[in-house]
């Protein structure tokens, strides 16, 4: 069985368990539920850097990420230096995230926030939403071409935007019609943790331009970063390469100065 694989039949186990323990109508009431919401898409292009900045402490490709930082301070670093948007993994169990920190990142930025989880079923749009994201990530990998439709609509009745994530020509073209605002090429495989940015080249002409092009995971080349966006690329998300230092916020500062000079 692979990561991906464990990682979902796990998801499935605590969804269930959360339902139970927190019903849809509850989730509604939450202060943070009727709120209004950034697009993600917009506040990239305006900040213009591109840069989804994210918090994450571990991942099963890398034990120990940091585990020190605070997310208040982690997420007002990140605004602060020019992040155009900040991606949360709320995972637990494979990330060490959680909905906690979702919520503090709300408390500490204007910016969109992402929540970046395994999202299977509608309920966790709402938790999304009464968490205080944003926008939600949808992995073409792990559903079928009508939960991406689905849950792509769940999410726009929420006024959440929504990032799909691609890894194959195959899934892009079966996740074209879902109707995401965003769409994401990972160049790290799920399956394999291999990372090459040849994926994110080869798919870049495949994405219609009514779509906002993301690039996500293993960039820390200003060189490759500025390739990328000649190409056609609107966003970039990246979490390592500033996470695993002392103060991602600087990290960000420092990345962003030798992007533009
Ligand atoms: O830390 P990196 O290599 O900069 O990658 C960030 C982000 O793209 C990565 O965390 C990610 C991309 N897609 C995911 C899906 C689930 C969990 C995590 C991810």
């Amino acid at each position: 069985m692979s990561i991906l694989d464990q990682i979902i039949r796990d998801k499935k186990t605590e969804v269930q368990l959360r339902k139970s323990l927190i019903p849809e109508s509850s989730l509604e009431g939450f202060g943070l539920f009727d709120r209004p919401t950034t697009s993600m898409r917009n506040s990239l292009k305006a900040r213009n850097t591109g840069i989804i900045a994210e918090h994450k402490r571990r991942s099963p490709s890398k034990a120990i990420i940091n585990q020190k930082g605070s997310v208040s301070e982690i997420v007002s670093g990140y605004s602060k230096a020019g992040a155009g948007a900040i991606s949360v993994l709320t995972d637990g169990k494979y990330f060490g995230g959680s909905l906690d920190d979702l919520l503090l990142a709300r408390a500490s930025t204007s910016l969109p926030l992402l929540r970046k989880e395994f999202i299977i079923d509608a309920y966790q749009i709402l938790e999304a939403k009464a968490y205080g994201a944003d926008a939600i990530l949808l992995i073409a990998a792990v559903l079928t071409k009508e939960e991406l439709q689905s849950l792509c609509s769940s999410a726009h009745a929420l006024n959440l935007e929504v990032l799909l994530e691609v890894h194959s020509k195959k899934e892009l073209e079966f996740s074209l019609h879902a109707g995401a605002d965003l769409i994401g090429v990972n160049n790290r495989n799920l399956k394999t943790f291999e990372v090459s940015l040849d994926i994110s080249r080869e798919l870049c002409h495949l994405i219609p331009d009514a779509v906002g092009k993301i690039s996500e995971s293993g960039l820390g080349d200003p060189m490759e970063l500025k390739e990328l966006k000649q190409l056609g690329y609107e966003g970039f998300l990246m979490g390592e390469t500033f996470m695993k230092t002392a103060d991602p916020g600087n990290a960000l500062r420092e990345f962003l100065k030798k992007t533009e000079g």
